[in-house]
């Protein structure tokens, strides 16, 4: 297995004349949280998108497990093993927490499987919805319509829908946004508890949050990298405090 999931090398990308990623090298490490943290308009969300392959960069790589999927698409970037969840919640809302699971788990079929009928195929999307719902911490709601979750179980919910895709890395774009201060701690065990089995690359604005469960953080300002190291490190850097933590826009 390779030692980094998810590697960037000089990625950029521009809109018209603004360079909104420029020049962002990052990795991702099996079992690790990598936060990306910085202002509005840092260029955090492009930056997903490029890796999630919703974007093209202008130019630089991107490598997943070792192969490179810099021109690939969302849906061959989602097989070579990314899973991303949205700043706004994307679940289906008149179906089950089970349903969205399976519908998840089934978007992501190998083609393979595709020829593999009924009961053995059923079972193994099934299976894997299961896994998925008790990973995320919403076995016991599976039965629920998805519109009567909570907010914050909701968000669990677009979690697992990520989780039934089997992906290596996990792209999180601000889980814990519109969460109250119990939701959060609820989702920040979870986020700690997926770092056992996932690399994830982790975009929050929720500070307290990002100092707890992060083992890296990159800081981007106006697009490029700043500062990247350990939360100790980024929290006694001088630069990152009067860019960003020094001033209060962050929260
Ligand atoms: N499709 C687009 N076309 C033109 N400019 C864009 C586009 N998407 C983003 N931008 C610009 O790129 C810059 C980076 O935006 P981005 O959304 O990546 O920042 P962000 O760090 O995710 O901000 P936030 O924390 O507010 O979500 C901003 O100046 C934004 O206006």
């Amino acid at each position: 297995m390779s030692p980094v999931r998810l590697r960037t090398v000089k990625l950029c990308k521009r809109f018209g004349g603004l360079a909104a990623v420029s020049d962002i090298s990052i990795e991702v490490r099996p079992r690790e949280i990598h936060a990306l943290i910085g202002p509005n308009g840092a260029g955090k969300s492009t930056l997903i998108n490029l890796l999630s392959g919703e974007l093209r960069p202008t130019s630089g790589s991107i490598y997943i497990d070792g192969r490179e999927t810099t021109n690939c698409t969302a849906y061959q970037v989602s097989q070579s093993g990314i899973g991303r969840t949205y700043q706004k919640t994307n679940i289906f809302l008149p179906f089950t927490v089970f349903e969205n699971a399976r519908l998840a788990a089934q978007s992501r079929l190998p083609t393979s499987m595709r020829f593999i009928r009924d009961a053995s195929r059923n079972e193994f999307l099934n299976e894997r919805a299961r896994a998925a719902l008790a990973a995320a911490g919403l076995n016991h709601c599976a039965e629920r319509i998805a519109s009567t979750l909570s907010h914050g179980e909701q968000r669990q919910l677009e979690i697992a829908m990520c989780l039934a895709t089997a992906p290596s890395v996990l792209l999180l774009d601000e889980p814990l946004a519109g969460m109250g201060a119990d939701e959060s701690a609820l989702m920040v065990e979870l986020l700690k508890s997926l770092a056992h089995n996932h690399g994830i690359l982790l975009v929050e604005h929720d500070m307290d949050a990002v100092f707890q469960v992060a083992d890296r953080i990159t800081v981007l300002v106006n697009g490029q990298k700043l500062e990247s190291g350990t939360p100790s490190a980024i929290r006694n850097s001088a630069a990152v405090h009067s860019a960003y933590l020094g001033n209060d826009d962050h929260a």
